[in-house]
């Protein structure tokens, strides 16, 4: 299961968490503006947006879960397992596309989401994977910047584009189920609540966080969209860089995975792999991992972003403690 979420301050964040029993070995990539980006049905583009990112890489091509391009537009692609539909016929009306290249495809070329959305009406994503090895991925997405936030699920039915009024997304059901749920939380509050049950009885608050009795804590997507939609929409924190990034972390933080409580085969278990937070702006990337709670950020304007070769951080991982004495 993965999260997403956005948020705004002073500047506009979003960031996901990727939740998995195994990681395809992920590092931090800067796309320059002149890396040659070549396409499956289409020549390949030497000038483009420079894009930051969550990226395995191969053959030295970056196969983005979730980036942010120099404009401000950011898209996290989350599992919809059974969901996901991809074309299988060539389209001589739009611009084909492989499933792999969605993120770099609206990427490289659009400065919002309105472009985005204008885009993707031109566009046909085809089934069409990597390599044998790396079969398509069944994702769907949330796309944002500081104006809009939209999800995007191609479906058996076709494309549907959302509006997401709240900026998170979590993995199945379709986002129309997952916002028609949330009508089940609408009582939910972080105030203290009013004995509406019955006068005649004297119930009283005898804990702190009782407005929020009945909001889902359990790992299920659908619980995990509810959790970090009720955090993210009460969320406060100041403006700063600081502020706004460490208050990113609790948010996606209230749906963390840990180790040994979601079994997903014998003995395996899906965790937190990595925690992602990008300020849209700034085009900074930061991330913490399942074992690496410090916040670590890479600075894409500390490139050359008229490069034409792709920069790759793999991940730190392991805790970096901070001894206070001896
Ligand atoms: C596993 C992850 C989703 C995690 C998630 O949502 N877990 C919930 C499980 S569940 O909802 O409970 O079932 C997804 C998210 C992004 C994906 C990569 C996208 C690029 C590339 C696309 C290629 O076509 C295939 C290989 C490729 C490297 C992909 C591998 C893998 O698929 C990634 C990491």
């Amino acid at each position: 299961m993965c999260t997403a979420a956005t948020y705004q301050t002073s500047d506009f964040y979003m960031g996901r968490t990727l939740d998995y029993e195994f990681s395809y070995g992920d590092q931090v990539t800067i796309m320059p503006r002149n890396y040659p980006l070549p396409f499956r049905y289409h020549e390949t583009r030497y000038n483009h947006y420079a894009i930051i990112g969550m990226a395995y890489v191969v053959n030295d091509y970056p196969l983005y879960y979730d980036a942010v391009n120099e404009k401000g537009v950011g898209i996290a692609g989350l599992n919809f397992v059974g969901n996901a539909h991809y074309e299988e016929e060539l389209s001589e009306e739009k611009a084909n596309v492989a499933q792999y290249e969605l993120i770099p495809w609206l990427l490289s070329q659009c400065a919002s989401v309105q472009e985005v959305k204008k885009l993707l009406e031109q566009t046909n994503l085809m089934n069409t994977s990597y390599s044998e090895q790396l079969p398509c991925a069944q994702l769907h997405y949330l796309i944002a910047d500081k104006e809009e936030t939209i999800t995007v699920e191609f479906m058996e039915a076709g494309m549907k584009i959302y509006d997401n009024p709240v900026g998170v997304l979590t993995n199945n059901p379709p986002f129309d189920q997952q916002m028609f749920l949330m009508n089940n939380y609408m009582h939910l509050s972080p105030k203290q609540p009013q004995n509406l049950f019955d006068p005649s009885l004297p119930l009283q608050t005898y804990s702190r966080g009782m407005g929020s009795i009945g909001l889902p804590g359990d790992l299920s997507s659908a619980s995990r969209f509810a959790k970090v939609a009720f955090t993210k929409l009460h969320a406060i924190s100041g403006d700063s860089e600081k502020e706004s990034i460490s208050q990113f972390f609790h948010i996606l933080g209230s749906v963390d995975q840990q180790r040994g409580c979601c079994e997903v085969a014998e003995g395996k278990y899906e965790i937190t792999l990595y925690t992602s937070c990008w300020n849209a702006q700034k085009g900074i990337y930061y991330y913490t991992t399942y074992e690496n709670h410090q916040i670590t950020g890479v600075d894409m304007y500390a490139e050359d972003l008229k490069a034409e070769r792709l920069i790759s951080y793999p991940l730190i991982t392991g805790e970096q403690i901070h001894w206070q004495n001896g």
